[in-house]
C-alpha cells in the first residue's frame, strides 16, 4: 500500500509533466534572472524577538478537507504582514491543498517579506519556477527524496539565492539534512506517510538539530499556547496555516501567536 506521500507526490509529477509541456525550462531560467533577488529568509527567520511566524495561506488540506475559501490570498497575506508575520508560506499544490502558482504570484505581488513557495519539489524544474514565481524560500521534505535529489535541490535552491527550509519528522531525516549542511529545519509534528499530528515530535527532536541551524515548528499550532510550548522547547519560528484561516482575523491572530510567546519569555518558560 502507497503512503499518502506517494499518493500526493504522484498527482504532483503528473502535473508537473503538464507545466513542463507549455513552458519551457528556458523560459523560466529567463524569469527567473529578470526578479529581484530573493529576500534573506534564513536572516530574517534567524533574528532576535520571541519567535517568528510563518503564516500560511492554505485552503485545503488532505487530512482536514476545506479549511477556507480564500478569495484573495494578496489580501490574506497582507494582513498577516501586518500582524508581524515574519514570512508568508504559499501552497502551490493543487489537487490536495486548493493552492496554484497564480496564488504565488498574487502575494508575491503584495508583500515585502520573504515568501515561501511550499510544495512537494521533485525536480530542478520546480526549484526554477519557484524563483521565477518569486519565491525567496524553497520547501524540501526529506521523506519524499533521495539523497542525491535532496543535495542537488538544496544546491540549486542555494545557487538561484534561495532559502531551502528542509523538513524532517524523525531522527534519520534529521541526519539526512544535517549532512547537507540544513541552514534552516522545519521539524513537522505531521507525519506526510499518515497524517497523523504528534505535538510532542518538535521538543523530541530540537536537541538533536544542529547548532547554528534555524528551529522551526512545523503544523499542529490551534492557539498561542501551542506556540508558547514551541517557543519553550526552543523553535526559532513557527509555520502556521489552519488556525490562522479559520480564525477569521488573520492580522490579530498572527499578533496574539508572538504575544503568546513573548509572554512565556518574559516569565522565563523559554529553556
Ligand atoms: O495547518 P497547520 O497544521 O498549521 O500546518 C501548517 C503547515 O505546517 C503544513 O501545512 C505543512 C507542513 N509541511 C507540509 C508539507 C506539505 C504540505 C503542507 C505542509
Amino acid at each position: 500500500m502507497s503512503t499518502v506521500l506517494e499518493e500526493i507526490v504522484a498527482g504532483v509529477r503528473e502535473d508537473l509533466a503538464a507545466r513542463q509541456q507549455t513552458t519551457s525550462l528556458a523560459t523560466l531560467t529567463q524569469r527567473a534572472a529578470a526578479q529581484p533577488p530573493a529576500l534573506d529568509a534564513r536572516a530574517a527567520l534567524a533574528a532576535d524577538g520571541p519567535i517568528r511566524v510563518i503564516a500560511e495561506v492554505k485552503r485545503r488540506s488532505p487530512s482536514k478537507g476545506d479549511l477556507a475559501a480564500i478569495a484573495d490570498p494578496a489580501a490574506l497575506a497582507a494582513d498577516y504582514a501586518a500582524g508581524g508575520a515574519t514570512a508568508i508560506s504559499v501552497l502551490t499544490e493543487a489537487r490536495r491543498f486548493g493552492g496554484s502558482l497564480a496564488d504565488l504570484d498574487a502575494v508575491r505581488e503584495r508583500v515585502r517579506i520573504p515568501v515561501l513557495r511550499k510544495d512537494f519539489m521533485i525536480g530542478e524544474y520546480q526549484i526554477t519556477e519557484a524563483r521565477a514565481h518569486g519565491a525567496d524560500i524553497i520547501l524540501l521534505i526529506v521523506a519524499a527524496l533521495d539523497d542525491v535529489l535532496l543535495k542537488d535541490l538544496y544546491q540549486q535552491a542555494s545557487q538561484l539565492g534561495m532559502t531551502a527550509l528542509i523538513e524532517v519528522h524523525n531522527e534519520a531525516e534529521i541526519d539526512r539534512a544535517a549532512a547537507i549542511d540544513a541552514q534552516v529545519m522545519g521539524v513537522n509534528a505531521r507525519n506526510l506517510k499518515t497524517l497523523e499530528v504528534d505535538r510532542g515530535t518538535f521538543a523530541r527532536l530540537a536537541p538533536r538539530v544542529p547548532p547554528g541551524c534555524v528551529r522551526v515548528a512545523e503544523s499542529g499550532v490551534r492557539g498561542p499556547a501551542d506556540v508558547a510550548e514551541y517557543a519553550a522547547c526552543g523553535a526559532d519560528a513557527v509555520l502556521v496555516g489552519e488556525a490562522l484561516v479559520t480564525g477569521g482575523t488573520p492580522a490579530q491572530a498572527v499578533g496574539e501567536l508572538i504575544n503568546a510567546a513573548g509572554a512565556a519569555q518574559r516569565t522565563g518558560e523559554v529553556k
